[in-house]
C-alpha cells in the first residue's frame, strides 16, 4: 500500500516535470508543487520504515530517504562507508540500498551468526542484472543459487579442478609464469625503469589462470593475453558500476545508464574468443582420439570440463553455456584478487623496511643465494605466511562478502526476511580493536608464535571470524589454496631477488584505497626493481 502510494507520487512528480520542462516555462509555482511531493514522500517513507520496524523487529538502522533509501550513505567507498555506520548502529545493521533490503554483519560474532550458525539460510548470492546477462542467464557457479547445481561443480572445483592434484600438475604452468616475471623486473630493474607493480602483477595473476584453464593458448601469443586482460578488466569494470535498475524498482526495467549495449558488447568478445578456444580443443581432442594416443596428457580446466561435458553418466548435464560462465567465474574470482594481495603486500613492506628485511634475512637462510625460491620453500618460511596473513587481514582484496537470505529467519532476535542481501564487512572485521591490538598497525609478528612457528590458531580458511579474507562455510573461496600459493612464492621471489626503490615523494607509499568490487590501490605503486641477486630465472 505504502508503495502503490510512493509510485503515484512519484509518476504525478515525473509526469509533472515532463511538463514543466518540455513547455519551458518559468513556474516557481512548479518548484513548490515538486518540494511538497517530495516532503509528503519522505515523511511517508519515514512512516512506513518506522511502521515496519515496530512490527517486526529489525536491526537499527538511520532514516532512509524516499526512493534510494541509505544508497546516498555508502559514499565514496562502501566498506569504509558501512564501517563508519556499525560504529553508530552496531554490529548488525538494517539498511535499504533503494528498495532492497539489506543487513550488515561488522563484527567476527556477527560473522558467524550469519554465516555459521544462519549458514543455511544465507548460502544464496544476489543476482545482478550485469552478472546475469554476462554469464549467460546466470549458468555460472559463482551466482548459482545453493541447489543440486552448485553442489555439483562445488563438487569437481574441489575434487578436480582448484584440488591439489591439479594444483600439482599444473606447477610447471605456474613455475613457468613466475620465471617470466622475474625476467622482465631483471631485464627492467638493470635498466634502472621503474615499473607500474599493480599492472606487472596482474598480466602474472591472468597468465597463470589463462593457462591454467586453457593452456597455452592465451599466453603463447601476447596479443590474446592482452585481449583477455582487457576483457576481465572491462567486465569487472561494467560488474562493479552502480546500476540504478538492480536496486530501485521504479527504474527495474529501464536501461538509464546505457549498460545494456555495453554488457552486450562485451559478452559477444568473450564468446567468440570462448566459442574458439573449445573448438581448438575439441579439434585436438579428436586428433589425439584418432591417433590412439596412449599418453596422458596433462589436462587443463576446459579439458577437465569438456569431459564432464562429454559424460553421459554424469549426475547433471554441464552445457557449453556452463562452461563458458564458469570460466568467466574463474577469471573474475582468480586473477585481480591474487595480484592486488601481492601488490599490497610489497607496498606495506616497503614502507615497513624492518620487516622487509627480516622477511629477505629468513629467505636467504632457509634457500640461500644461488636458487630462487619455489612453491615447495613456502612451508619453511613461517615468517612470510605471517606477512601475507597480515595484509590479507588489512587489506582483503574482497572486502565485502555479499550474500542473500533464501527464507526468512531469526538473527540475534532479529527478523531477517526472505530476499534480504547480507554484507559482511570483512574489512572492518580485520580492524576491529576489541579483537586486534593496535589494528591499523602492519605487524607480522602477531601471527607468530613464541617459538617462532606460525600460530596454528589462526587460519585465513574461515574457522576463525576475525580473520575470514577467503570467506567462510560452503560458499567460501575454493580458489584459497591457488591464491595462496600464487602469491607467497611470487612475493617472496620479489623480496629474495629484488630491492625496491621509490621515485620521488619520501620514500613511502601512499595506501589509499579507491572505489571498487575489489580492494584496488587508489594510486599505483611505481619503483625500480633494483636486481639483488643476480640469478637467471629458468624457462
Ligand atoms: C587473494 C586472493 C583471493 C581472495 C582474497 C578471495 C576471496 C574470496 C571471497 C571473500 C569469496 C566469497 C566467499 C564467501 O561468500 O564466503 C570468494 C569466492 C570465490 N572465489 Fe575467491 N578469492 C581469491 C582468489 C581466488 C582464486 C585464485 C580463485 C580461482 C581460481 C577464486 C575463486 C572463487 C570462486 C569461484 C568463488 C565463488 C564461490 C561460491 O560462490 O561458491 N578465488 N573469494
Amino acid at each position: 500500500m505504502g508503495e502503490e502510494f510512493l509510485y503515484f507520487l512519484y509518476t504525478r512528480a515525473l509526469r509533472y516535470s515532463k511538463t514543466y520542462f518540455h513547455s519551458n516555462m518559468v513556474d516557481y509555482q512548479g518548484y513548490i508543487l515538486l518540494f511538497i511531493i517530495w516532503l509528503v514522500s519522505t515523511i511517508v517513507v519515514r512512516a512506513i520504515f518506522t511502521r515496519k520496524q515496530n512490527k517486526a523487529k529489525q536491526p537499527p538502522s538511520p532514516l532512509p530517504l524516499p526512493i534510494i533509501g541509505h544508497l546516498h550513505l555508502l559514499a565514496p567507498i562502501p566498506h569504509q562507508a558501512l564501517h563508519k555506520l556499525s560504529t553508530r548502529y552496531g554490529p548488525i545493521m538494517h539498511l535499504l540500498l533503494g528498495s532492497l533490503p539489506c543487513v550488515v554483519a561488522s563484527t567476527p560474532a556477527a560473522a558467524k551468526e550469519f554465516l555459521k550458525t544462519h549458514e543455511n539460510h544465507f548460502s544464496n548470492r544476489p543476482q545482478s542484472s550485469a552478472v546475469d546477462y554476462l554469464t549467460y542467464g546466470s549458468q555460472d557457479f559463482s551466482f548459482a543459487p545453493f541447489g543440486p547445481y552448485w553442489k555439483f561443480m562445488k563438487k569437481i572445483c574441489m575434487s578436480e579442478l582448484l584440488g591439489g592434484h591439479t594444483l600439482t600438475q599444473l606447477l610447471p604452468v605456474r613455475r613457468q609464469e613466475t620465471s617470466r616475471f622475474l625476467r622482465l623486473l631483471f631485464k627492467k630493474g638493470k635498466a634502472g625503469k621503474a615499473i607500474d607493480v599493480g599492472g606487472e602483477l596482474l598480466t602474472l595473476s591472468n597468465n597463470v589462470v589463462s593457462r591454467m584453464i586453457m593452456s597455452q593458448t592465451c599466453s603463447e601469443n601476447d596479443s590474446e593475453a592482452a585481449e583477455v586482460r582487457k576483457l576481465v578488466q572491462d567486465t569487472a569494470h561494467l560488474t562493479g558500476k552502480f546500476n540504478v535498475s538492480d536496486f530501485i524498482w521504479f527504474f527495474k526495467n529501464w536501461d538509464l545508464q546505457g549498460f545494456g549495449k555495453r554488457l552486450e558488447e562485451i559478452r559477444d568478445r568473450f564468446d567468440t574468443m570462448m566459442e574458439r578456444v573449445i573448438k581448438e580443443h575439441e579439434e585436438e581432442r579428436r586428433k589425439r582420439k584418432e591417433l590412439g594416443d596412449g599418453q596422458n596428457p596433462i589436462k587443463d580446466l576446459l579439458d577437465i570440463l569438456l569431459d564432464i561435458h562429454n559424460d553421459k553418466n554424469s549426475d547433471i548435464k554441464l552445457t557449453k553455456e556452463n562452461i563458458k560462465a564458469f570460466i568467466l567465474d574463474i577469471f573474475m574470482a582468480g586473477t585481480d584478487t591474487s595480484a592486488l594481495t601481492t601488490e599490497w603486500a610489497l607496498a606495506e613492506l616497503i614502507n615497513h623496511p624492518r620487516v622487509m628485511e627480516k622477511a629477505r634475512q629468513e629467505i636467504d637462510a632457509v634457500i640461500g643465494k644461488r636458487r630462487i625460491v619455489e612453491e615447495s620453500d613456502i612451508a619453511n618460511l613461517p615468517y612470510l605466511q605471517a606477512i601475507v596473513k597480515e595484509t590479507l587481514r588489512i587489506h582483503p582484496t574482497g572486502p565485502l562478502i555479499v550474500r542473500e537470505s533464501s527464507e526468512s529467519c531469526t538473527v540475534w532476535g532479529y527478523e531477517i526476511p526472505a530476499k534480504t542481501q547480507l554484507f559482511v564487512n570483512v574489512w572492518a572485521i580485520g580492524r576491529d580493536p576489541n579483537h586486534w591490538e593496535n589494528p591499523l598497525e602492519f605487524r607480522p609478528e602477531r601471527f607468530i608464535s613464541e617459538e617462532g612457528s606460525v600460530k596454528g590458531r589462526l587460519d585465513v580458511r574461515g574457522q576463525h571470524f576475525h580473520l575470514i579474507p577467503f570467506g567462510s562455510g560452503r560458499r567460501g573461496c575454493p580458489g584459497t589454496s591457488l591464491a595462496l600459493q600464487v602469491v607467497q612464492t611470487n612475493l617472496a621471489a620479489m623480496i629474495q631477488c629484488f630491492e625496491w626503490k621509490v621515485n620521488g615523494g619520501n620514500g613511502t607509499i601512499d595506501m589509499q584505497e579507491k572505489p571498487g568490487l575489489t580492494l584496488s590501490r587508489a594510486h599505483p605503486l611505481i619503483c625500480v626493481p633494483v636486481p639483488r641477486l643476480y640469478l637467471v630465472p629458468p624457462i
